[in-house]
């Protein structure tokens, strides 16, 4: 791999430290990193080399997936690693930094490759690209790219502008737009999935599929960053993102072998075929919840209004469910309920298929236990890929009994999202990043549902923390006649599961 300088914009901040530094020196262990690699580490704030390496090692033990214990291997990722103060908005900072950046490559006499990661706030985006280009830090005789973060715009308007402001220095292909969820190893396991098992591809679709629930539901509430999610709410910040994002990866219709190209051209196509909601329409296809107190894990906890720093009337949503449609030849007449919430009663990030029933009642037994099939790919906390079917009951043959087919794979040797996106850019492959045509179709989408927010016309249902959200979300999928799978069957699944346990040497298992 040729020879590469990082460029961390907001390299004090808490992104870096939770996520980008351990993400580093990962694929430095993985030997993923070029021989050849320099890291500057920009902010306002004055840091000595010593020190700013102190910090990058002190992340690296606290968040880290793999324990720091070669001394020797840590040493040679910290070399990589320098500070320089920079304000974004001063542009003789710029230029300074290009005369170090410069003489570092004259150095190691290597063809420029820059990678510039901008994990600042996006009020800086369009500054930072155009201080790039002026300054000359664009200018590589090799490559250059740039990552930046969500959120990408506030809404259509301002992301169409922010987009703007970063062509000025770079083309869409120098652009890698992170989307955590696209880095996490299930969500990337879901095109191959589809592709590579004749079971899955030829049941992928409105014949067989009767509905498709998405959720994504958090125990957190609003942490320490009120400042933000107060003006984002569940809609901005986790819905127009990573949850569309979700819906696509999962949808996309593509032959094999799969460039990334057609990743993206097959995730347009769904996002283009999505019946648009108008914004009188929104009612009676979204729910917006907010949280109330509450209690989490059994522990007392206050309501949204009452967090520090929330104002006492904010109308903020915390909690998004919305019933969504894919109009083409595989998806039409199959309802998606995709779902996002603070403070629910569990973590989770699931997707569950649930299979039309095309079956006649086989004759004599009686099947009132009967389930429809699921199939569930669970991304977090844990990996998860589980079939549920119906067998015979050995101990009572005229019943029917859930059986179970699981697939489990241990968090702890997968690589963390963060760690195959970098990865991934750093190759210069796009693959699992948001392309500007797939924001602005999500924008799109979800414009009418800001605008009816804007004009209250969706009432604000207030939820009990640690519950399901609003039992209007329920009645969502009441009226189609279906039910959030796993909200109310909890105990009913941890039976299966130990049950099937003992069954494990008779079961097939997927593996
Ligand atoms: N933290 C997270 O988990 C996530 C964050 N993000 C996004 O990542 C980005 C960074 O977030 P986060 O790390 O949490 O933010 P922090 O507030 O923790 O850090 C901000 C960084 O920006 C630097 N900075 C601020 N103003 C300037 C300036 N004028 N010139 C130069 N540097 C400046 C700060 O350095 P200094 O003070 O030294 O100038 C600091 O390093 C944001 O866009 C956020 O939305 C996205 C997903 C998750
Ligand atoms: O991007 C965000 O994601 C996290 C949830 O991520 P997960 O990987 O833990 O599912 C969310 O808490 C945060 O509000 C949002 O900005």
């Amino acid at each position: 791999m040729e020879a590469i300088t990082f460029v961390l914009f907001g390299a004090t901040g808490d992104l870096a430290k939770r996520k980008i530094y351990p993400a580093l020196y990962n694929l430095f262990i993985d030997q993923k990193l070029p021989e050849s690699f320099s890291v500057f580490g920009l902010g306002r704030r004055e840091l000595s080399d010593p020190d700013f390496q102190a910090n990058v090692e002190k992340s690296l033990r606290m968040f880290s997936r793999r324990k720091v214990i070669d001394q020797e291997n840590l040493q040679k990722f910290m070399g990589a690693f320098r500070y320089r103060v920079l304000d974004v908005g001063h542009k003789e900072d710029y230029k300074t930094l290009l005369q170090e950046i410069e003489q570092q490559e004259q150095e190691i006499q290597t063809k420029s490759n820059r990678m510039f990661y901008l994990s600042v706030g996006p009020q800086f985006f369009g500054t930072i690209a155009a201080n790039i280009q002026e300054s000359g830090l664009g200018r590589a005789s090799g490559w250059k790219r740039l990552v930046i973060e969500k959120p990408f715009g506030h809404d259509l308007a301002s992301a169409r502008e922010l987009n703007e402001s970063l062509s000025i220095a770079f083309t869409e292909e120098e652009i890698f737009r992170i989307d955590h969820y696209l880095g996490k190893p299930m969500v990337q396991k879901l095109e191959v999935l589809q592709n590579n098992n004749p079971v899955f591809k030829a049941l992928w679709d409105n014949r067989y599929i009767a509905n498709i629930q998405i959720t994504s539901n958090e125990t957190v509430g609003v942490e320490e960053r009120a400042g933000y999610y107060d003006q984002a709410g569940a809609v901005r910040d986790m819905f127009q993102n990573h949850m569309l994002q979700l819906l696509m990866m999962l949808t996309t219709h593509s032959p094999n072998n799969t460039t990334n190209d057609d990743v993206r051209k097959k995730k347009k196509i769904v996002m283009n075929s999505l019946e648009q909601l108008h914004k009188e329409d929104v009612k009676s296809h979204v729910v917006r919840g907010q949280y109330g107190a509450g209690a989490i894990d059994g522990n007392p906890v206050v309501g949204y209004t009452s967090e520090p720093n929330i104002p006492e009337d904010s109308s903020n949503d915390t909690f998004i469910a919305a019933k969504l449609k894919i109009d083409d030849y595989f998806w039409r007449g199959v309802p998606f309920y995709i779902r996002t919430g603070k403070r629910m009663k569990e973590k989770s990030t699931r997707i569950v298929i649930e299979f039309k029933e095309p079956l006649k009642k086989s004759g004599g037994t009686n099947e009132e236990n009967k389930k429809p099939n699921l199939l569930v790919f669970e991304i977090s906390p844990d990996e998860r890929i589980s079939l549920h079917l119906n067998t015979r009951d050995p101990l009572n043959k005229e019943k029917i009994k859930p059986m179970y087919i699981d697939f489990h794979e241990s968090q702890a040797n997968l690589p963390e999202a963060y760690e195959n996106l970098i990865g991934d850019a750093l190759h210069g492959d796009s693959t699992f990043f948001a392309h500007w045509e797939e924001v602005e179709l999500s924008w799109q989408w979800v414009q009418p549902i800001l605008e009816a927010y804007n004009e209250n016309l969706v009432p604000l249902h207030i939820y009990a923390a640690g519950t399901n959200g609003p039992s209007a979300s329920d009645e969502l999928l009441e009226q189609d006649g279906y039910h959030w799978w796993f909200d109310q069957e909890e105990e009913h699944r941890t039976e299966i599961i130990e049950e099937d346990l003992s069954l494990a040497t008779k079961s097939p298992v997927l593996q």
